[in-house]
């Protein structure tokens, strides 16, 4: 019987609670994500991404809680989302045995691709992901940025409307990145809905059009990124000192400037200090610091980044799980 619940939302979360143990994950999460949009689920290592990724994939099932997937129910009908989801994850389901046409063939017969279709399909995808020259060679000899696109194009077989994307760039070099970014903006041009997890602020701030900011077992914020970036004002000041001291020093003057916690920078070197762009602000800032004889080496503008947004909700800058 099909009982599938007529409904715009690609993800309808309510309540949903996940302990292991004695430790509670997830303590209450609610989501909604409409149909043909990119969802990211922003936290540091251990904040129970993956956990909820493998509640609405129904591989593991919640202590609490509902969840509608492409209008089906993940407790009463966990066969009907499992397929029409797709899941590429931490844990890849690449054999490395075998090549890379034949990961995708193996796929293929899982996903029960009707026989006559099998071999275009997989043509179609090798040379979507740019996996053509090594399409016989053992997916062990692949590097990082291959096996993650070979990941991903057997996710497709199957034409998934909801695929997840479990930190799909975590490891990759700066190149690889921008390419599998490439593609997902492909995939979502096609339609699909997607669920991304990621601890990369620039990588939520890329491709999503809404983000989740989970922490301590419950979401702490949820918009669009430039919602999120409004949230810590739309300009900050960037200053760069030369040693430690100096930035001390620095925090120190503009408590009485600026009536905020001053979120640390990129490093330890550098203050960002919310700001509008204009010449009286950066010049009130820039004299307090100077009549106290402190001189930051450099100084730029710039939108916050979602790292700022993490520490305006949260009080800390992302961290990891210890
Ligand atoms: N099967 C399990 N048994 C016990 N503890 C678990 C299990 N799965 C996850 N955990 C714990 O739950 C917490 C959240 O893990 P989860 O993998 O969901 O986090 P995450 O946000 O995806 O982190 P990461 O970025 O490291 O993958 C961690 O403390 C983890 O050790």
């Amino acid at each position: 019987m099909n009982t599938a619940i007529a409904t715009d939302l690609a993800f309808d979360v309510r309540g949903l609670r996940k302990s292991f143990g004695a430790q509670t994950v997830l303590d209450g999460i609610d989501l909604s994500i409409g149909r043909g949009s990119v969802f990211a689920l922003l936290g540091p290592n251990g904040a129970g991404k993956t956990t909820t990724v493998q509640i609405l994939a129904t591989l593991i099932k919640p202590d609490e809680g509902t969840a509608v997937v492409g209008g089906h129910s993940i407790a009463d009908e966990p066969s009907r989302v499992r397929r029409i989801i797709g899941v590429t994850g931490q844990f890849s389901a690449v054999d490395e045995l075998l090549t890379g046409a034949e990961n995708l063939r193996l796929m293929a017969r899982l996903r029960h691709v009707p026989k006559d279709g099998r071999e275009a399909l997989i043509e179609r995808l090798l040379r979507q992901f740019d996996l053509v020259d090594v399409a016989n060679k053992s997916a062990a000899t692949y590097s990082g940025g291959m096996r993650r696109r070979l990941d991903l194009a057997m996710t497709l077989v199957g034409d998934p409307q909801i695929i997840f994307l479990d930190e799909p760039t975590t490891g990759l070099d700066p190149r690889s990145r921008r390419a599998m970014w490439d593609i997902v903006r492909t995939l979502v041009a096609g339609g699909v809905t997607l669920f991304l997890t990621t601890q990369y602020l620039e990588e939520a701030d890329q491709l999503a059009d809404r983000v989740a900011v989970l922490d301590g077992g419950r979401i702490v914020a949820e918009g669009t990124p430039a919602e999120l970036k409004a949230a810590v004002g739309e300009e900050q000041l960037r200053l760069r000192f030369a040693t430690a001291e100096e930035v001390g020093k620095a925090r120190d003057v503009l408590a009485a400037v600026v009536p905020i916690d001053l979120p640390a920078g990129g490093d330890e070197l550098e203050l960002r200090v919310p700001t509008p762009a204009n010449g009286a602000a950066v010049r009130s800032v820039l004299n307090a610091l100077a009549a106290a004889g402190v001189e930051p080496s450099e100084v730029t503008t710039a939108a916050p980044d979602l790292d700022d947004v993490f520490f305006a909700l949260t009080g800390a800058p992302t961290k990891e799980e210890s």
